[in-house]
């Protein structure tokens, strides 16, 4: 059973995750002296940038020793209303003391297939030899399609294994695609933690089949595909998003 917690509502979501992100710092800087950890996209982890770059998260962070990374990108310019990094540099980034070289963002201003070979070399770069790269820290969303970073259902970057990035197309609504470049699951399921932010009424019906394992092999969601091999994967969701998991009669539920 995967490990759930519930918060009343969105705000004390974004503080737990705050919490939980400065505990995870901490831990990761006396165990080897840093802390890298990717950020999700999406709007449900922007209140926690936003308060990590408050007090008391502000003064307590080592920020010199945290190093920055992304699940995935929207193949669009940093400064593009869309850019994943761009949510987070106005949220945080710019916020908080963060030196410029521990950011390491995904190109999306460049052809996708390049970008996502510039994001691997970045991570090989930092990680060194470790393949794949044990990241302290990885933040991820769910999608109500059961989507996690930009793993969609069908998509062939389900089964990309050599590398660490995949440059994807998905319809984010009417035409046309929308280019991506998305981590793949071999640096997802080798974080040491992991921690998906779930929000809202919209997400309870498929938050409730994601976390209800296990489904029949074909209806298997890209989010339940996370699975790390050692590290702890915790679901953090307001009461909204649960509504309906504690409802549905299994074993282990809130209520
Ligand atoms: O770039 C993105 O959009 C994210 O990586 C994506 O996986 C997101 O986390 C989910 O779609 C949830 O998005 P919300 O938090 O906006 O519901």
């Amino acid at each position: 059973m995967p490990e759930i917690v519930e918060t009343p509502d969105a705000e004390s979501l974004a503080e737990f995750a705050a919490r939980a992100f400065l505990h995870a710092a901490q831990a990761a800087m006396q165990n080897h002296g840093r802390f890298s950890v990717v950020l999700s996209g999406g709007s449900t982890p922007q209140k926690m940038y936003i308060r990590l770059s408050q007090p008391p998260y502000l003064e307590q962070v080592d920020w010199n020793r945290v190093f920055f990374f992304w699940g995935d990108e929207r193949c669009v310019p940093p400064d593009h209303a869309e850019s994943n990094f761009g949510a987070a540099r106005k949220a945080l980034l710019d916020v908080a003391p963060i030196p410029r070289a521990n950011i390491h963002r995904i190109p999306g201003e460049l052809a996708p297939e390049l970008s996502a070979g510039l994001y691997e070399q970045d991570l090989r770069d930092f990680f060194g030899g470790q393949d794949p790269p044990h990241l302290d820290l990885i933040l991820l969303g769910l999608g109500e399609d059961g989507h996690t970073a930009s793993l969609f259902p069908g998509s062939p970057a389900l089964h990309e294994v050599e590398h660490w990035t995949a440059a994807v197309m998905h319809a984010d609504g009417p035409p046309p695609l929308v280019p991506r470049v998305t981590l793949t699951l071999p640096v997802l399921n080798a974080a040491h933690e992991i921690i998906f932010l779930v929000s809202g009424e919209n997400k309870a019906s498929i938050l409730a089949r994601v976390v209800s394992l296990p489904s029949p092999p074909g209806d298997i969601y890209p989010a339940q595909l996370v699975r790390p091999v050692s590290g702890r994967v915790t679901w953090l969701a307001d009461r909204a998003a649960l509504a309906v998991w504690k409802k549905t009669p299994a074993e282990g539920n809130l209520e």
